[in-house]
């Protein structure tokens, strides 16, 4: 069932044109003159409920001010969104009541105030029954943790604690989606998979759909089915995570272990794989794997060196991200390109 619908959402803003030099920049104090920039431009898709939905991309992408439409804090300059069957802009406080946010950096608690006390006063504002806030405060203490800080006041919390603290504020009125901006950023590894397993729980518990925007890849993996990737403002990706690894991470890697040194044959290198020799006879070769398996390079090796270990890698995440700006463009070509080929 669908939750989140958008259809052709544009974006502009309007800013003051950036000038270079000492001089232009005085001119500029008298004389401003703005420029449009488009944040968003056409973006569609739909978000069904129960759905955990990673939206990357490179910084200035258009995420957040994506998101900010969705929540109802920027008014669309084209384009409609619907959540929940609401305009969000033009319904803030009803969307505001069936939605969660936790956006990075900016804590929504009352700064100076313990945890439990900015934990009851949210509680109020959103009239949550008594027996509700306890039930929910017994869930967040078993997963989060909550315990060990709730009567610290906020400006005390470490970064992990905080966002911890904010997760419970967030979901503490059951809302039917979480907004999450960068949820995981500047944590560490413990918190980090403690804050995946509780957007987990909540999502298996309570049916949540959640959307996140992130940088950190692991938080993809870990969480997201679906993967929406953008870039200058276009919807450049909208699946599956493993669509996603198979058209854009066909590297693989080798380590291997050699009794001899290694030394670079052509042969090798015709067969277009790139040889990174280590220390200790250790040498890890990449290759793409739709063009030379594995085993080819093995039988390669068998032939030539006493190979006394090895493991091959596929692509991580993070590389196929990095990789994958600016190559859509050349897929989405050659599967036009493959499904005119099949009418
Ligand atoms: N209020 C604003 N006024 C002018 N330009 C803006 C405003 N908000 C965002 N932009 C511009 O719109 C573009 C998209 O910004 P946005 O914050 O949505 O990117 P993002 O993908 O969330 O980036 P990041 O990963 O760095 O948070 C950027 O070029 C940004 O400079």
């Amino acid at each position: 069932m669908t939750l989140i619908q958008v259809d052709n959402l544009y974006k502009e803003f309007k800013r003051q044109k950036r000038k270079d030099g000492f001089w232009q920049l005085m001119k500029s104090l008298v004389y401003r003159e703005y420029e449009m920039k488009t944040a968003v431009e056409n973006i569609s898709f739909q978000i069904d409920r129960g759905e955990i939905v990673g939206y990357i991309g490179p910084n200035g992408a258009g995420k957040s001010t994506t998101i900010k439409m969705m929540v109802g804090i920027l008014v669309p300059t084209s384009g409609q969104v619907l959540v929940n069957g609401l305009v969000p802009y033009q319904n803030r406080i009803e969307n505001a009541r069936k939605i969660g946010a936790v956006f990075g950096q900016k804590s929504q608690l009352w700064w100076d105030t313990p945890v439990i006390e900015s934990l009851r006063l949210t509680r109020y504002m959103y009239d949550i029954p008594e027996d509700r806030f306890h039930q929910n405060m017994k869930l967040f203490d078993q997963v989060l943790g909550l315990d060990e800080f709730k009567t610290v006041a906020v400006r005390s919390l470490s970064l992990g604690q905080r966002m911890r603290a904010d997760l419970c504020a967030a979901l503490l009125h059951d809302p039917d989606i979480l907004y999450l901006d960068e949820p995981t950023i500047g944590l560490d590894v413990v918190v980090k998979e403690r804050i995946r397993e509780f957007i987990k729980e909540i999502n298996r518990q309570r049916g949540t759909t959640v959307i996140l925007t992130t940088h950190d890849m692991s938080d993809i993996e870990k969480l997201c089915s679906r993967v929406m990737v953008v870039d200058q403002g276009k919807l450049m990706y909208d699946g599956n995570l493993s669509t996603l690894k198979h058209d854009f991470g066909n590297m693989e890697s080798m380590e291997l272990e050699t009794t001899e040194p290694f030394i670079t044959e052509q042969s090798l290198v015709h067969m277009g794989v790139s040889v990174n020799a280590g220390e200790d006879n250790k040498t890890l070769l990449t290759y793409d794997k739709n063009e030379i398996n594995s085993s080819a390079i093995m039988k390669w090796l068998m032939e030539r060196y006493t190979v006394t270990d090895f493991k091959v890698k596929e692509t991580e995440i993070e590389a196929i991200i990095r990789n994958l700006y600016g190559q859509f463009e050349q897929v989405k070509s050659k599967r036009q390109e493959q499904e005119v080929s099949l009418v």
